[in-house]
C-alpha cells in the first residue's frame, strides 16, 4: 500500500542495505545445497543400488513431502494435526483410483488429489481450527478415524481392504518414468520443490504471522494478524503437501490399501518431523528419512529391534527439542547473530507524526460493561480520550483496568456499550481488526513472541492491515528498525527475544506497536519491573510519543509516573468510573483517596 499521510517514508536509498557479508554468506549456502541436493539426486545413477533401497528412497522421498506439510503446521503456526495420513491418503487414492478406475491421466489425477486434499484441509482448519489443544487434536484423530473407516467400508468406491492396484507410472514429456531410478529422480525434483517453498514461508508475512500465532496467539491477534485465517491457511498449504505426497506415493509403489493410510502412519508423520525439527524444512526431510533408515539399521540387533528403536526415538525427542536439525545449525546460528551487526546510524528515524486535525476525541466510549457471570468488572464506564494527550486509567487492584483495556481491543466482548473509535463504531470488531485501524498495544505481562528474534518481533508489528508503508519485505524491516531505534534497541536486532533482560523486552513490546503506526497505544502497566531509570526512560519516551500526536492511554500504579506524564486521569473502582480530570484534580480527589486507603469517602475527606 502507498503513503497515504506521510510524506516522511524513507526513500529505498536510505534503508539498511542487505549486508555484504549476508549475500555471501547465503551464496555459500546456496552453493553447498546446490551441490548436496545434485549428488543426492545422482546417486542411484552413480551407485548400483537395488530395487530394495530404491524403494526406500521413494518411501523417504514421498513422505518427506507430506512431513513438510507438518513442518508448516505444526511446526510454524503451532497446531497439532494427527489426521495427516488423510491427507496424504486422499492424495494417494486420487491417483489409484483416478487412474486405475476412471482410466485418466497421472497429472489430471495428481492434482485431483492436491485439490481434494486442500479442500479437505480448508475444510477440517475452518470447522476447527476455532478450538486448540486437546480439542484440536481430538477432532483431528476422529477425522482420520472416519477416513479409515470411509477407505475400509466404502468399498464400492475405495475397492475396501484390499486396496488398489497395478497403479501405473506416469510419463513426463514422452518419455516413460517406468524405470525406478528416474521416477525417483522425479519424486526427488518434487521434494526439493517443496523443500524450498517451506524454507521460503517463514520469510512472507504469512510465514511471519504464522510463527507469531505460535509463539504467542493472543499478541499476534491484537498485533493485527487474524489469526483464524492463518491457522486455516496452515492447515490448507499443509494437507496440499500432503496430498501432493500421496498421489507420488501412490505411482511410486503401484498398489495402495487402507492400511497406508491409518492413525498409525500419522503418528509416523509427527514422529518424523518433531524428531528432524519441526521449525525447518531440512528437519522434515531429515526426520523422515532417518525414520525410514533407522529400522534398516538396526535390524542387526534382532529380537530387541523394536524396543532399541523406541528408546533411540524416545531418546532424540527428549533432549532434542528442536530435533536433530536444531542440533546441527545452533552453532551456525550463533555465529551468525554475533557477526551481524546492525549499522545504527544508517537507520532512519521514525515516522510516527499524526497530524491533529479533527478536534472530536479519539475514542468514546458509551455505557460499557462486562461481565464474568455474576463479577460486574466494568459496571457501565463512559469516557472519552482527546487525541494527542497522555490519558491514565487508574483504581485500585481489581477495579476493573485491565478488563477495560481489553474491551477497548476486542480481546473481550463487551457484555454492553457502544465504543467508538475515530468515528468508527468498533464494539463488535475483532481485536486484528482494531489493530488494522491504528490501535496498539502492549500487555501487562509482557507478551512477545519469544522464539523469534527482535526484529521479526517488530516487524510482525508493521505488516498489520492499513500500515502506511510501502509494500515487500525490505520496507517491513526498515520501519521496524525504525521503530527499534526508537526505543534505542537497534543494536538488538539480532538477538532471539526470549534470552533479553525484562526491561529490553518492554522496550521491544512498545517497539512492536509503534512498528504499527497507530494512532492510538494501549500501554497495560508499562512501567512494571522496571527499575528507576528504566521508569525515568520511559517516561521520557511516553512525552516523545505524545510529542509525536500519538494518544496514549495507560494503566499504571505508579502514582510519580502518572503525575509526570499525564493530561487526564479516569479512576475506577469495582468497575465503576469515580473520578476524572487533570493529575492534579484527580489525586487529591477524596473518592481517590479513599478508593486507595480503603477508608469511606467522607471519612478521607
Ligand atoms: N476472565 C475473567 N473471568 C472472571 N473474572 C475476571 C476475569 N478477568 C477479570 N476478572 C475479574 O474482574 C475484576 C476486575 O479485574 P481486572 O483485572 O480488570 O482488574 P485490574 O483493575 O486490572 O486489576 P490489577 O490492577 O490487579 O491488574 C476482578 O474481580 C477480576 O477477578
Amino acid at each position: 500500500m502507498k503513503n497515504t499521510h506521510s510524506p516522511d517514508i524513507p526513500p529505498t536509498a536510505a534503508r539498511p542495505a542487505a549486508m555484504p557479508g549476508t549475500r555471501a554468506r547465503a551464496a555459500r549456502r546456496l552453493a553447498f545445497f546446490t551441490v548436496l541436493g545434485l549428488l543426492v539426486a545422482a546417486a542411484p545413477f552413480l551407485l548400483q543400488f537395488s530395487p530394495y533401497v530404491l524403494n526406500i528412497f521413494m518411501q523417504a522421498a514421498t513422505y518427506s513431502i507430506a512431513v513438510l506439510g507438518m513442518t508448516i503446521v505444526l511446526g510454524y503456526a503451532g497446531q497439532i494435526n494427527l489426521a495427516q495420513a488423510t491427507f496424504f491418503g486422499l492424495g494417494a487414492y486420487a491417483v489409484g483410483l483416478g487412474t486405475v478406475v476412471l482410466g485418466l491421466n497421472f497429472w489430471i489425477t495428481l492434482l485431483m488429489g492436491i485439490g481434494v486434499a486442500t479442500v479437505a484441509g480448508f475444510v477440517l482448519g475452518l470447522t476447527t481450527l476455532r478450538l486448540g489443544g486437546h480439542y484440536l487434536a481430538m477432532i483431528t484423530i476422529s477425522f482420520q478415524q472416519i477416513f479409515d473407516l470411509v477407505l475400509v467400508n466404502w468399498s464400492e468406491v475405495t475397492q475396501g481392504p484390499d486396496g488398489v492396484a497395478g497403479i501405473g507410472r506416469p510419463s513426463l514429456f514422452g518419455y516413460e518414468l517406468a524405470d525406478d531410478r528416474a521416477y525417483l529422480l522425479l519424486c526427488t525434483a518434487v521434494l526439493y520443490a517443496a523443500i524450498f517453498f517451506v524454507w521460503w514461508l517463514p520469510q512472507t508475512r504469512t510465514g511471519r504471522a504464522m510463527r507469531a500465532v505460535r509463539e504467542n496467539e493472543l499478541a499476534a491477534e491484537v498485533t493485527g494478524v487474524n489469526t483464524l485465517r492463518v491457522k486455516v491457511i496452515a492447515f490448507t498449504l499443509s494437507a496440499g503437501l500432503a496430498g501432493l505426497g500421496g498421489a507420488f506415493y501412490a505411482a511410486g509403489f503401484a498398489y495402495i490399501s487402507p492400511d497406508n493410510f491409518n492413525f498409525a502412519r500419522s503418528i509416523e508423520f509427527l514422529t518424523m518431523v518433531l524428531l528432524g525439527g519441526a521449525q525447518s524444512a531440512f528437519g522434515g526431510a531429515l526426520g523422515t528419512s532417518l525414520l525410514i533408515l533407522l529400522p534398516e539399521w538396526l535390524r542387526f540387533l534382532k529380537e530387541v529391534y523394536l524396543a532399541a528403536y523406541g528408546l533411540a526415538v524416545i531418546l532424540i525427542m527428549v533432549f532434542l527439542p528442536a530435533g536433530i536439525w536444531g542440533l546441527l545449525r545452533a552453532p551456525f546460528d550463533r555465529r551468525r547473530r554475533k557477526s551481524a551487526p546492525v549499522d545504527v546510524a544508517a537507520i532512519a528515524p521514525l515516522d510516527l507524526e499524526i497530524p491533529i486535525v479533527d478536534p472530536a476525541p479519539i475514542l468514546s466510549i458509551e455505557n460499557v460493561q462486562k461481565y464474568f457471570g455474576g463479577v460486574k468488572a466494568v459496571d457501565g464506564i463512559s469516557l472519552e480520550v482527546a487525541r494527542g494527550t497522555v490519558h491514565a486509567l487508574i483504581g485500585p487492584n481489581g477495579s476493573g483496568k485491565t478488563t477495560t483495556l481489553n474491551v477497548l481491543n476486542g480481546i473481550y466482548k463487551s457484555t454492553g456499550g457502544k465504543i467508538v473509535f475515530d468515528g468508527l463504531d468498533i464494539t463488535a470488531m475483532a481485536p486484528h481488526e482494531r489493530a488494522g485501524l491504528g490501535i496498539g498495544r502492549t500487555f501487562q505481562n509482557i507478551r512477545l513472541f519469544p522464539a523469534m528474534s527482535v526484529i521479526e518481533n517488530v516487524m510482525v508489528g508493521a505488516q498489520r492491515d492499513n500500515n502506511p508503508i510501502e509494500p515487500g519485505r525490505e520496507a517491513l524491516r526498515a520501519r521496524a528498525l525504525s521503530a527499534l531505534k526508537f526505543v534505542d534497541m537497534a543494536d538488538k536486532a539480532e538477538l532471539i527475544v526470549r534470552n533479553l533482560p525484562y526491561g529490553h523486552q518492554r522496550l521491544v513490546e512498545i517497539a512492536r506497536a509503534l512498528a504499527g503506526h497507530p494512532k492510538f497505544l494501549l500501554l497495560d502497566e508499562p512501567a512494571a519491573g522496571l527499575n528507576q531509570t528504566e521508569k525515568k526512560g520511559l517516561g521520557e519516551l511516553l512525552k516523545r510519543l505524545r510529542g509525536h500526536g500519538l494518544t496514549v492511554f495507560l494503566i499504571e500504579h505508579d502514582i510519580g509516573l502518572i503525575e509526570q506524564v499525564s493530561d487526564r486521569i479516569t479512576v475506577l473502582n469495582f468497575g465503576k468510573k469515580i473520578a476524572e480530570g487533570t493529575p492534579v484534580e484527580v489525586l487529591r480527589h477524596p473518592d481517590v483517596i479513599a478508593a486507595y486507603l480503603g477508608e469511606p469517602a467522607h471519612a478521607a475527606a
